[in-house]
């Protein structure tokens, strides 16, 4: 059994990570942390997102240490945001617990913080900030068409719920990296436009981020020359996609080598 601890357990993802380890034979629910001050502390996590009750309480962030030291989990799963992320990750790494991480929007100080507390405590984590299989073969595309389309203009739209936090998308975010990284020319990353622009520079990558209503996640990269476009678009219709490449990533990340790893090394995509 692989025992597991969520962070943001009554969140979107959170909750839905819980539902799906409560039907998972090899996985057990061990510890459902949420913010300080939450008024549901205490009271039965099952009970609070609907499934019935499984006495376990809903803790709080303040007691973390304490909370984790008693449960032992595993795995701990974090989709919380970034702040709250990186603290996490600095107690539960000090305890010897793997991590999967989904949270998004991190400062690349913030980044760098996480991951020096993984590698001086010596654990494993995944960190990926989409574990849809279909986005990370969007990805693995964009890799190919970055490559064979690198005199293209190149844009990415992304498309949220109106409660999303960050933007541009840490989706959105990572599928620029890519296609920097496989260009064959020199680009440069900007966030929307507006006024008197001028012409399109060849070096934009240009990210638009739009949010509203219940919208799960919506991707797409757009390339074009004069005469032809190439959109190359994933749309999570649900966060099922999501909630179940986590739980992979958690059945990849036991009993591995300390380190960092990604939905590509989860995937096998590296090969
Ligand atoms: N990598 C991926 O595949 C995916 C990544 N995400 C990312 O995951 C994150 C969460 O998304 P989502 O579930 O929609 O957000 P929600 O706001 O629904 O859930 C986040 C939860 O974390 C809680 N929280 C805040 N601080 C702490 C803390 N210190 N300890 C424990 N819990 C805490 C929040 O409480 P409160 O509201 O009180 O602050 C909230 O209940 C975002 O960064 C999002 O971009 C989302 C989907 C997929
Ligand atoms: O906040 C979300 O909802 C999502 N966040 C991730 C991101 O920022 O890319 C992944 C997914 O698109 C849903």
């Amino acid at each position: 059994m692989i025992k597991i601890a969520v962070t943001g357990a009554v969140g979107r993802m959170g909750s839905g990570i819980i539902k799906n380890i409560l039907e998972s034979e090899d996985m057990e629910l061990v510890a459902g942390i949420e913010a300080p001050g939450n008024p549901k502390k205490g009271l039965d996590i099952g009970e609070v997102i609907g499934v019935g009750k499984l006495g376990i309480p809903v803790s709080t962030a303040d007691e973390l240490e304490k909370v984790l030291s008693e449960a032992k989990p595993d795995v701990l799963v974090d989709f919380t945001a970034p702040a709250p992320c990186v603290g996490t990750v600095k107690t539960a790494s000090k305890l010897g617990i793997n991590l999967v991480i989904g949270t998004t929007g991190f400062t690349d100080e913030q980044r760098a913080e996480m991951e020096t507390a993984i590698k001086e405590n010596g654990v494993s984590a995944v960190i990926s900030q989409n574990y849809a299989i279909g986005v990370n073969i969007f990805f693995k595309t964009l890799e190919l068409l970055a490559d064979k389309l690198s005199n293209y203009d190149i844009e990415i739209v992304e498309m949220h719920h109106k409660h999303k936090k960050d933007a541009p998308s840490g989706t959105a975010l990572r599928a620029a990296e890519i296609i920097q990284e496989n260009l064959n020319r020199d680009s440069n990353v900007i966030y929307g436009r507006e006024g008197i622009t001028g012409a399109r520079a060849k070096e934009e990558i240009c990210i638009h981020a739009l949010r509203g209503g219940d919208v799960v996640g919506d991707h797409t990269v757009i390339f074009t020359e004069e005469g032809e476009r190439l959109e190359l678009s994933h749309k999570a219709c649900s966060r099922q996609p999501l909630i179940s490449g986590a739980l992979i990533a958690v059945r990849y990340i036991v009993g591995k080598k300390a380190g960092i790893y990604n939905t590509f090394d989860v995937l096998g995509l590296n090969e």
